[in-house]
């Protein structure tokens, strides 16, 4: 953690965000299961040679579901310290970060049988047939 009151570099600006990267995969349960079907899509996706502008969606697709995710752990440490005692306010603004995760994350499921469905059936297909 830098010392708030000095003017951080660039350097620290990259291993302070990266350190609050690797406090967010610790704490939340689900990157654990975002992270691997998101790896599984771009490999994928990779392996079927999809066109450039399908790899860029499922990059971008990816990478907004996994800072949401980071977002909505910094969101639930912040409200724990600030406020640790059962509330119904903090309870909804808890479960609205995490449906917007939630959001994301059908989205992200469409954008992936958008564009690797019909690519995967193809090679499904064709090795059914062989
Ligand atoms: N202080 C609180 N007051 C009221 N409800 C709370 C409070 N803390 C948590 N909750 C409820 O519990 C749910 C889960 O909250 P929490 O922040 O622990 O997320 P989690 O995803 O279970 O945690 P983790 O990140 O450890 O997996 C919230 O969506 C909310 O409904």
């Amino acid at each position: 953690m830098t010392d708030p009151h000095s003017r951080s570099t660039w350097r620290q600006k990259f291993a302070d965000a990266s350190r609050g990267i690797g406090v967010a995969v610790r704490g939340q349960k689900s990157f654990w299961v975002h992270f691997p079907a998101g790896v599984l899509v771009l490999v994928t996706a990779f392996a079927l040679r999809l066109p450039a502008t399908s790899m860029a969606i499922l990059w971008l697709t990816v990478g907004v579901v996994i800072a949401a995710e980071v977002a909505n752990s910094a969101f639930e440490a912040l409200v724990h310290t600030v406020h640790p005692s059962f509330d119904p306010r903090i309870g909804r603004a808890l479960d609205m970060a995490a449906g917007a995760v939630l959001i994301l994350s059908i989205a992200a499921v469409a954008v992936g049988i958008c564009l690797l469905g019909w690519p995967l059936w193809k090679v499904v297909v064709g090795v059914a047939a062989a």
